[in-house]
């Protein structure tokens, strides 16, 4: 793994920004994996700006986001779908053919999900894959005990998982129980893999990352494994870290 430090959370998604747009102009079929959360949400924004100012183009991009909540509708304000189309999609040259989430209001998820994972490598595996990291080392919405083989699929969200994400919704009661991610496996197969880590709450995620035993009790460590991951970390995420090693 590559650990890049960078000073705040703003220098963290810039430095993000310049690797996506590097990568979508040196590849001839760019294929992006994308991630939620409030991590990547500047990322986004530095990327619209780009674009706006002419200095990249979505035109020939795919983008395959890591997970849905299930039970959601597209349209409803707190699915991926939504936050996608809000933060990123609605503003840059991507039609609808050339975007993929899973669907987590659909009526039969197990099909779903073996097709998502289809779609995926039809369009040749992605290229580059942003991920984000929850406070128990989750990936994509891929909880600790997930297999390390897995593939798409339905998962139950932790207690801990839904209470992360209530700041979202107006209450822990909304958040939904069941999500489709991405399995662990799939994310792996990415040929490149960004890892983007801010602020203080992530710090001891971090730390076990970069610093503990690959174990399926923290998803996030298989990553040492893989051989093209960069992680973009800000202070607020490292120090600490750095003063316990
Ligand atoms: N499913 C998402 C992940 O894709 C995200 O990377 C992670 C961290 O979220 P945040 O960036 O808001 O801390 O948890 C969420 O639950």
């Amino acid at each position: 793994m590559q650990l890049v430090k960078v000073d705040n959370y703003e220098e963290m998604s810039k430095k993000a920004c310049s690797i996506i747009m590097e990568h979508i102009q040196e590849s001839r079929n760019p294929v992006l994996g994308l991630a939620t959360g409030s991590t990547p949400e500047k990322l986004y924004s530095c990327l619209i700006e780009k674009y706006k100012q002419g200095k990249v183009s979505f035109e020939n991009v795919m983008t395959f986001n890591l997970d849905e909540y299930v039970g959601l509708k597209k349209d409803d304000a707190n699915s991926y779908h939504h936050y996608m189309k809000e933060k990123l999609f609605d503003h840059v040259d991507l039609r609808a053919d050339q975007i993929h989430l899973p669907d987590g209001h659909s009526e039969d998820l197990e099909q779903d999900c073996r097709a998502y994972e289809k779609q995926i490598q039809r369009a040749g595996s992605i290229g580059l894959q942003v991920l984000g990291i929850g406070l128990n080392g989750h990936i994509g919405f891929n909880e600790p005990g997930t297999p390390f083989s897995s593939r798409t699929h339905v998962v139950e969200l932790s207690p801990s998982t839904r209470r992360a994400n209530a700041r979202f919704f107006p209450g822990i009661e909304e958040v939904p129980t069941q999500a489709i991610s991405m399995g662990i496996a799939s994310i792996m197969e990415s040929k490149k893999i960004l890892l983007l880590v801010s602020g203080e709450q992530k710090a001891e995620a971090l730390h076990r990352l970069l610093n503990g035993d690959v174990t399926e009790d923290f998803p996030a460590s298989i990553l040492q494994t893989h051989p093209d991951v960069t992680v973009i970390a800000d202070e607020l995420a490292l120090e600490p870290s750095l003063s316990k090693s």
